[in-house]
């Protein structure tokens, strides 16, 4: 089925018989998702839900109207994206982890898990775009409109200016959706606010609200517009760009434009346990990355069923993050005379979920160096030892705690310091499609005091010759060569080492030459800092997706001189 044939059950001519059988089937249906989403009420369930008290045994929001008015039954992949996204912005839930389990709970079908993902993924990373055309087609402020509704709009919204799906389903099936999972009340409304979106190509909203709105074409508010994300995230990785020598004409507008793409799937084999399955990952579907060895691009089916998966020795990581990993445990400095890293002592200090722990841990049991992997948040902690269950229990261990007091525990110095701090997460925005909505600059504030707080925990406990990476999944200035800037400022000691040549050391040819040629950087530095002294651009490592298909990846390396 095309998703311009993508149309649910019931096209309103069947006869009162039928009729009836499909509203107690709905009933049905009904009663036991009501069952089951009660049955799974968590702070935050597995599916990824943060449900209050309220939310949870508050009874859902039904229409006025009679169950007899709600003869129709929204179609499956449809209903499946609705509740995901009610789910969003409902409990708070992370789309990314709520989608599958609704996908599972409605056990559809490949095509129609492909049109269900399309569709939420879209219509959620879309939805400041969306939100402000709907404004223009419906007379009253949007933030009005029950929130259910809205949703069910965004959803017929991208369906009409975002996928293939012919107007008249992409209005008609909404309106079912609407009927089935709402109530009949607000299905004339949209079906008139449908057919004012419809009316104009995608294009041409955007042209039309962006001269409403006085913007010039390729300014921030323009392509905040065109490409459905916030001013403020645009204007941070523009920045992001200038300061590493990047953002020439047309480059912003192809990063923004990766952040809309789908990520590739990324799987590493643990050294010494999983490489030797990744075989069996290029037979159906998976790429060897030019970039970094035991690397694999997968672009076949479920990874869950690849050998060495389940055992937890293969494991879905962002190319970029295993490349950091690896550098940071290959780096040398500049007193090295012995690459040795035999007796070495790492420190992961923020380590939940544990994507880079189990890397880390893997080398440092191949290469015989030992790990702590520290994480606060108990329910990440307990990821983080599942992540390393796979790995020899002698090479590492855990500590559960606040790593800004790691320093507390007499827990000796460490030589190598992963310092992958909380951050925005602007970086990764094509894995969470709600995500960029959600942030606000107000984030950054407490960010990064944290970030400066667990940087300066870190240095107390780095050991005389010893390298901390400072990482984090954000371009944004404030999180990145700020941060930088001022741990030097707070620690003369310190050195800034050039962490492209630890990249390029454990990189295969075609990410060496991506390491190598960053373009120059500026080095006068571009708002957050300006007129304090500043580190060398020039020796931190900034991913782009555009670039190198990876995270948006910050990676700076600092030395204690021995
Ligand atoms: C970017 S994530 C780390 C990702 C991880 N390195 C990986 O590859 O899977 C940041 C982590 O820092 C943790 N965190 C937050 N506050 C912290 C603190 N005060 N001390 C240590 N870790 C903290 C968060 O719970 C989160 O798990």
């Amino acid at each position: 089925m095309t998703p311009q044939q993508h149309r649910g059950p019931g096209d309103g001519s069947s006869g009162r018989p039928e009729r009836r059988a499909r509203q107690d089937r709905q009933d049905r249906q009904d009663r036991q998702d009501r069952r089951s989403s009660s049955a799974d009420s968590t702070p935050r369930d597995a599916g990824g839900r943060q449900r209050s008290r309220a939310s949870s045994s508050t009874p859902r929001r039904r229409s006025r109207s009679a169950p007899s008015d709600r003869t129709r039954a929204a179609d499956p992949a449809r209903r499946t994206a609705f509740r995901v996204l009610r789910a969003v912005s409902a409990d708070d839930a992370y789309a990314n982890l709520v989608l599958p389990a609704e996908i599972r709970r409605a056990k559809l079908d490949r095509r129609d898990a492909g049109f269900a993902t399309e569709l939420t993924y879209g219509a959620l990373r879309g939805q400041g775009t969306y939100d402000a055309i709907l404004a223009a087609c419906v007379d009253r402020p949007l933030d009005s409109l029950d929130a259910p509704v809205l949703d069910a709009l965004r959803l017929g919204a991208h369906q009409l200016l975002g996928m293939r799906v012919d107007d008249h389903a992409a209005v008609g099936e909404t309106v079912g959706l609407v009927r089935g999972e709402i109530g009949a009340g607000p299905s004339g409304l949209v079906n008139a606010v449908l057919r004012r979106v419809g009316a104009k190509s995608r294009a041409d909203w955007i042209a039309e609200l962006a001269s409403a709105r006085g913007t010039s074409a390729g300014d921030d508010d323009a392509l905040a517009l065109e490409h459905a994300h916030p001013s403020w995230v645009v204007r941070a990785l523009r920045q992001g760009l200038r300061l590493h020598g990047r953002g020439g004409p047309g480059e912003l507008e192809e990063l923004l434009a990766a952040d809309n793409a789908a990520p590739e799937v990324h799987l590493v084999g643990l050294p010494e346990l999983g490489e030797r399955h990744l075989p069996a990952a290029l037979e159906v579907g998976g790429e060897e990355s030019p970039l970094l060895e035991d690397a694999v691009v997968f672009r076949g089916g479920d990874v869950g069923r690849l050998p060495g998966v389940r055992e937890g020795v293969v494991r879905v990581q962002d190319i970029g993050s295993q490349w950091i990993a690896r550098a940071l445990t290959a780096a040398f400095t500049p007193e090295t005379v012995d690459p040795d890293v035999a007796g070495e002592r790492w420190l992961d200090l923020c380590a939940g979920p544990g994507g880079k722990a189990a890397l880390l841990a893997a080398l440092a049991a191949q290469q015989e160096a030992w790990l702590l992997a520290n994480e606060p948040a108990d329910h990440r902690a307990e990821l983080v030892r599942q992540a390393l269950g796979a790995v020899d229990s002698e090479a590492w261990d855990l500590r559960t705690g606040d790593g800004r007091t790691v320093g507390d525990d007499d827990l000796g110095a460490f030589d190598r310091i992963l310092l992958d701090a909380p951050c925005t997460g602007l970086g990764a925005l094509r894995r969470r499609p709600e995500a960029r909505w959600r942030r606000s600059p107000s984030d950054l504030a407490e960010l990064t005091v944290l970030q400066s707080e667990l940087l300066d925990a870190a240095v107390e406990v780095l050991a005389p010759g010893g390298l901390l990476a400072y990482v984090t999944c954000s371009p944004h200035a404030a999180e990145t060569v700020v941060q930088v800037d001022d741990v030097l400022r707070r620690h003369p000691e310190l050195q800034l080492l050039d962490a492209h040549d630890s990249m390029t050391m454990v990189a295969l040819p075609e990410g060496a030459r991506l390491a190598a040629a960053s373009p120059a950087p500026s080095t006068t530095p571009d708002g957050p800092g300006t007129g304090a002294a500043v580190a060398d651009r020039s020796r931190m490592v900034q991913l782009w997706p555009h670039v190198t298909g990876t995270d948006a990846m910050f990676f700076a390396l600092l030395h204690r001189p021995a």
